[in-house]
């Protein structure tokens, strides 16, 4: 399945005679064992080699609504056959996990621009599982599983998407009736974003403020039905519709949503955390924030979202780059490989570091939500912050480096990175959309931000600190010292935890100063742009930190030539990090222009070694041609064969001329103007 059958192109056959190390078990250990390799590529073809599916049809030639209306049809037939499979298997909860996992990156090469149902699978149902009491769980989770009601995750409005306090669409409850009342006061209350909302959904969570008793009790989730069961058609007092087109996202079905005096019964509101007793008192939950938890399990997920669109986009660049022969290095010698120039190896390379790096982080992250929401279960919530904190962090900084390595693999292949069949235009589209929704990076590092100048306080005061921010200690410790550097990897963990601390303490020394004048609120917006840039600080000394004790964990129980490709992607992944935050490293870590160019040549040097892996290391991301879906990155590297090929299917190529030549261009040709 993830090799094609045609001859490999020369060039790409000779790097792969030279990796030293086994390509496997670099696959096993991405995808989590051999056993879920196996699984990953049997549920793939399962799904791929299915004829109903007609994706020999480029839909990107397609209108905007044939385009939505073919990812429905291509959804239909998936989900038919996930259930099919899913009865194969046993029918468990489990099975039903698995397949979903590995249909994600299946249903991208399925549904290119966005899947119109992925909501339902994802928000929605995972709201209604965490977020209702047992009742409500009988009632709805089997309709949902069985797909008999559709829905989607409806939070933000045409006015506010970020301060979702100040949501303006309301739920007012009359316990005469038992019922609420959904209303959209004001054009900025109309729920907008929404996926799947405009024209394929018949449910949603939608997020109101709750008005009972006369008092006003903050947002809380409502399930709502939207459309007639038979007909789809809105029910009375609902103005729905999709919101046009977009960056990206075109069959993602992103709708828009105005209530005018909807009914929704008493059962409706979920009840896990806040509570409604029927006569309308209002129970507040232990922790006003555990109704935004399902927007924290999504953060959690964007981490391995973010790893796997980098090693997809370093994948294509990468074998264009062994493929694409272009400047002699010396005269008057043969055209070399692109990646012989050590530019090109700066632009990749690091990206590959990073998709390990990221992976490292998102399966680390991944058992982190786990402990903590197993203890939140129990009635501890003592570390919700924290996970807070450092999901919001991670989020904004691994989907900022996402888009950004992705448009560099993009520029690595000149212009033919610039045509939509090198497959790199919907990658950067999908990681730039991330890096807006599930709260908007710049607002997600300032929440991080909080956490840290809350950390920085405490250990100022002697108090006691996670495990994550515990290099504040140190840097208080130093007394104003710099951080002397030394040139391992656990130096560089330390200047970057030294940048990180430093850049806290400008933040945190910005708010004390203007406390002086200002309120704590308005000083904390003037240190605004220093608390991002030390959340961000924070979040790569996370990458760093796990990345060095997940790293160490894999080299124990790889081979020995695997486990000096680890070492070396580790290395690669450190000194890129602290030459690209030098300027920060420098104002609180003792690092001379020596040192500097050490850590420039250390980067050479490493260049040097991984370039014999690194095809070793992206054919063990193993995405099969459908799934990579480029003219550059497929595994037999013909890519002019590709390049052609693709052209000739151009609409505009189905004929020699185009009714335009004797509508418009012959007659201004003979008008003589
Ligand atoms: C499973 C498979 C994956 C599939 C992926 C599917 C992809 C589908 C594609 C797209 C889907 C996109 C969906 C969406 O975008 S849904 C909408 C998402 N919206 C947001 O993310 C909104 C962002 N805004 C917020 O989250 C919040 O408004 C806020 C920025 C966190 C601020 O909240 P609030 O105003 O209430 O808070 P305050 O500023 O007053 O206080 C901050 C304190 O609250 C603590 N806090 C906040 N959140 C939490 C939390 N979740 N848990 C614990 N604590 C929390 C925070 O720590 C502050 O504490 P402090 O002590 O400092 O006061
Ligand atoms: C592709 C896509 C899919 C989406 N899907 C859904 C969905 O399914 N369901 C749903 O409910 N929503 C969805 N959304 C909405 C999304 O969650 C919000 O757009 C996002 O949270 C950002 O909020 P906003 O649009 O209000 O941005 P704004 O907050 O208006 O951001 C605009 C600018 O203001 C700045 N800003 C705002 N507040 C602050 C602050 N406190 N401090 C500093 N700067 C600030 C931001 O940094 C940014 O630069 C989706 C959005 C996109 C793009």
């Amino acid at each position: 399945m993830s090799k094609n059958l045609s001859i490999v192109n020369k060039d790409l056959k000779e790097e792969r005679d030279k990796i030293n190390f086994n390509v496997e078990e670099f696959t096993n250990w991405f995808y989590g064992g051999a056993e879920k390799v196996k699984e990953k590529k049997y549920i793939e073809n399962y799904f791929l080699s299915d004829k109903d599916l007609n994706l020999e049809l480029d839909t990107s030639y397609l209108s905007y609504k044939d385009k939505y209306e073919e990812a429905v049809r291509r959804s239909i037939v998936v989900y038919k056959k996930l259930y099919k499979l899913h009865n194969e298997m046993g029918g468990t909860h489990e099975d039903f996990v698995k397949i979903m996992e590995n249909l994600r990156f299946t249903m991208g090469a399925i549904n290119p621009e966005g899947n119109p149902f992925v909501l339902h699978f994802s928000m929605f149902a995972l709201t209604i599982m965490n977020m209702t009491n047992d009742e409500q769980k009988a009632e709805w989770l089997p309709r949902i599983f069985n797909c008999n009601i559709l829905g989607t995750y409806a939070q933000t409005e045409l006015g506010h998407g970020t301060y979702i306090q100040r949501l303006e669409t309301t739920a007012t409850y009359d316990p005469k009736t038992k019922e609420f009342t959904l209303n959209s006061p004001t054009l900025t209350s109309y729920k907008w974003w929404p996926g799947n909302l405009g024209h394929t959904v018949d449910h949603a969570i939608v997020m109101a403020q709750l008005y009972s008793q006369g008092k006003c009790h903050g947002i809380q989730p409502f399930i709502v039905q939207l459309r007639d069961s038979e007909t789809h058609k809105p029910l009375p007092g609902i103005d729905i519709g999709d919101i046009g087109n977009k960056v990206g996202f075109q069959t993602v079905n992103n709708g828009f949503l105005g209530f005018k005096n909807v009914k929704v019964p008493y059962k409706n509101m979920l009840m896990k955390n806040s509570k409604l007793l029927e006569d309308g008192t209002f129970i507040k939950p232990k922790n006003a924030k555990l109704n935004y938890g399902t927007m924290v399990i999504i953060r959690v997920h964007m981490i391995i979202d973010a790893a796997c669109r980098i090693a997809k986009a370093t994948t294509i660049a990468l074998r264009y780059s062994l493929v694409r022969r272009q400047s002699p290095i010396n005269p008057n010698e043969i055209e070399p490989k692109i990646i012989e120039h050590i530019t090109q190896q700066n632009k990749i390379f690091p990206g590959i570091a990073k998709a390990v790096v990221f992976k490292c982080m998102a399966d680390y992250l991944t058992k982190l939500h786990l402990s903590i929401t197993q203890e939140g279960n129990t009635g501890n919530l003592a570390r919700m912050p924290e996970l807070h904190a450092l999901s919001c962090c991670l989020k904004a900084v691994c989907t900022n480096e996402d888009a950004k390595t992705v448009e560099v693999c993009r520029l690595s292949c000149g212009g033919h990175g610039f045509l939509r069949s090198a497959g790199l235009d919907d990658v950067y589209r999908n990681s730039t959309a991330a890096q807006t929704y599930e709260g908007e990076n710049t607002v997600m590092l300032l929440q991080a931000a909080r956490f840290l100048i809350k950390s920085f306080n405490e250990a100022r005061n002697g108090g006691s600190l996670t495990e994550g921010v515990k290099y504040l200690f140190d840097f208080i410790g130093r007394n104003g010292k710099r951080e002397i550097f030394d040139n391992s990897i656990n130096g560089i963990l330390r200047a970057i935890q030294a940048a990180a601390a430093g850049r806290t303490y400008i933040a945190w020394k910005h708010i004390e100063d203007d406390k002086r004048h200002n309120s704590i609120e308005v000083a904390t917006n003037l240190a605004g742009v220093h608390l991002t840039k030390a959340a961000e600080l924070h979040g790569y000394v996370c990458l760093l930190q796990v990345g060095i004790e997940e790293i160490e964990k894999i080299i124990r129980n790889v081979s020995p030539a695997l486990g000096l490709v680890f070492k070396n992607i580790l290395e690669l992944f450190a000194v890129d990090l602290i030459l690209n935050k030098i300027g920060d490293v420098i104002q609180h870590v003792d690092i001379s222009n020596e040192d500097i160019e050490k850590l420039e040549k250390q980067m050479e040097t490493l260049f040097k070694f991984f370039r014999t892996s690194a095809i070793g290391v992206v054919d063990g991301f193993d995405f099969s041609d459908p799934i990579i879906d480029s003219t550059l990155g497929s595994y037999d590297g013909n890519v002019y064969e590709n390049l052609i090929n693709a052209a000739r299917k151009s609409p505009l190529n189905q004929e020699d001329v185009n009714r335009t030549f004797h509508l418009y261009i012959k007659p201004f040709m003979k008008s003589n103007l």
